[in-house]
């Protein structure tokens, strides 16, 4: 087990946005995470990067409280939004430094870049920009790629697939399924699109104001049955 969620609960205003009893996330699995606006999912996906405290109840990284430990760090990436880009960095020099931070050579860097060619499908690189002036598509782009270079663990993914044009998704996805056959990585991804999240995902947890209202393993009636909950 990579993640164990317990009692964790967070309050804004008196309004308890998320409420999880109990929640545990094994090596290797993917798991799709949905809800609708306001559901708690990214709430949640920050409480578990320690990037907000809870109320209560705490998130454990293999089994280290993750407002406690940084152990979690050098093997968790993430990427929630564009705030965890450099503005004034080219791409290039964002990756470079983010590969620093793991002890990766520029020249590492480089080789690694060559492998997300088709990915980037020729819009990052090279390009004399700074990333503030990229279309957050592009940006999104940019994030994902340095979350996903720095080979961790556990990958934590909010709405990676929102912003992308439909060619870059279907991209996505092949990567997120040849990194799951790769390595045994485990990874949470949050997302509006059901019919992604159920492609790519071996099980699937709904949110809704915060509490988990559903949490199964996926098999040839999710995509209907996530259909017929959302459309009621
Ligand atoms: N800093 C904050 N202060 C007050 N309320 C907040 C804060 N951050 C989030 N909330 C509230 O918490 C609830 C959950 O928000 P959150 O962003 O986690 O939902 P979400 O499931 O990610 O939604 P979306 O699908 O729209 O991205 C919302 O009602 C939101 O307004």
């Amino acid at each position: 087990m990579i993640l164990e969620i317990k009692d964790l609960k967070k309050v804004y205003d008196g309004t308890t946005v998320v409420n999880i009893t109990h929640l545990q996330i094994g090596q290797g699995e993917t798991i799709g995470l949905v809800g609708n606006n306001g559901a708690g999912k990214t709430t949640l996906f920050r409480m578990i990067l320690d990037l907000i405290r809870p109320t209560a109840g705490s998130v454990l990284s293999k089994g280290e409280n993750v407002m406690q430990s940084d152990a979690w760090k050098n093997y968790t990436a993430s990427f929630l939004d564009e705030g965890f880009l450099i503005d004034y960095l080219t791409p290039e020099e964002y990756f470079v430094f983010i590969g620093s931070l793991h002890n990766l050579t520029a020249a590492h860097v480089y080789e690694y870049l060559q492998r997300y060619e088709e990915f980037f499908n020729g819009e990052i690189l090279n390009k004399g920009k700074y990333i503030r002036d990229f279309s957050k598509g592009n940006q999104n782009k940019v994030g994902i790629a340095a979350a996903l270079m720095q080979n961790p663990e556990l990958l934590v993914l909010d709405e990676p697939f929102a912003n992308l044009d439909p060619t870059t998704q279907i991209r996505l996805k092949t990567l997120i399924k040849s990194l799951k056959q790769q390595h045994q990585i485990s990874t949470l991804i949050s997302s509006h699109d059901l019919n992604h999240v159920t492609d790519v995902c071996d099980r699937i947890i709904l949110l809704e104001k915060g509490l988990v209202i559903k949490d199964f393993n996926k098999d040839e009636n999710t995509l209907k049955a996530l259909e017929a909950y959302f459309s009621e």
